[in-house]
């Protein structure tokens, strides 16, 4: 069933059915991922690659695993078995300030900094780069600006964090992730919280550092025909499995939200509806 299974892979690369090489940003092998209190696995994922300067969501219903999963792939949740790799390197092999130069993470659970401005939370993003006696360099001001202005959250830059809405504090984790300016990106949820205006606006940023800076993002989106007019692949998960991935609008059928989320639906393409910019898929 699985489009993974049929796929003929190499280290770091998958091939599509066409047999055209797709490079991975991140891959994981044989995950199987639990919590201390877990009596069986909640993810079991033979293999599971991430393409590299594309944009990829992961769907599935709740409790299907996709933040689990998301959690092993940025180092979060240490795998009982498996490994993962970002460009070619075991996470295993790079201390948390260096990994955290390859790999910006937006989590559900955000840390709590206690009392803090929007902006000093925005420059915690800028830590992977700078060294403990260092002070605040043009690169990280300039950083910290074109966050809080793709954010849209300039005007909130002096805004205590805890009084602000739950919308306004989601776009101020967001500035900080991106303030962080890495290669690849790994958003669990950044709509989560936002009017509309702000979703649009969010991904219409990933887009564009996709677009501008080739920046590997895969982020989590409840939406399914949110996900399918946004992003370039789709991973569909189901039960802690990875049931199917691959383009939108090959994957996204009747059987697959059938089987992966229990609905009876119909699937309409309408380039019409096209709403957010996608990028044009690669040949293939
Ligand atoms: N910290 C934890 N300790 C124990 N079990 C957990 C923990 N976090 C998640 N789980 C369990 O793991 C399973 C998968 O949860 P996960 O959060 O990965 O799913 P999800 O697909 O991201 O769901 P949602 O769409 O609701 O966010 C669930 O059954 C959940 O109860």
């Amino acid at each position: 069933m699985a489009r993974t299974q049929d796929h003929e892979r190499e280290q770091d690369r998958i091939t599509d059915e066409d047999g055209v090489a797709i490079d991975s940003a991140l891959v994981g092998e044989n995950l199987e991922l639990s919590y201390p209190t877990s009596e069986e696995p909640i993810v079991d994922c033979a293999r599971l690659d991430i393409p590299e300067e594309a944009v990829t969501a992961l769907v599935g219903p709740n409790g299907s695993g996709k933040s689990t999963l998301l959690k092993a792939l940025s180092n979060h949740l240490e795998p009982e078995t498996g490994t993962v790799r970002i460009h070619g390197d075991d996470l295993d092999s790079f201390s948390q300030k260096a990994l955290a130069r390859e790999l910006g993470v937006l989590s559900q659970e955000n840390n709590s900094l206690g009392s803090i401005s929007v902006e000093d939370l925005v420059y915690h993003g800028r830590y992977p780069h700078r060294g403990f006696f260092d002070s605040v360099s043009e690169t990280d001001r300039e950083a910290v600006e074109r966050a809080l202005e793709l954010a849209g959250i300039e005007h909130l830059r002096n805004a205590e964090l805890g009084q602000l809405s739950g919308g306004q504090k989601q776009l101020a984790w967001i500035a900080m992730v991106l303030a962080q300016d890495t290669d690849v990106l790994l958003l669990d949820e950044p709509t989560t919280f936002l009017d509309v205006h702000h979703q649009f606006r969010v991904l219409e940023t990933i887009r564009q550092l996709n677009e501008e800076k080739g920046v590997t993002v895969a982020v989590i989106l409840h939406d399914i025909s949110q996900a399918a007019r946004f992003a370039d692949y789709l991973i569909a998960m189901r039960d802690g499995e990875l049931y199917d991935w691959g383009p939108p609008e090959e994957i996204v059928t009747e059987q697959l939200l059938a089987d992966v989320f229990g609905v009876e639906a119909t699937v309409r393409y309408d380039p019409e509806l096209q709403v957010l910019p996608k990028r044009a898929l690669p040949d293939r």
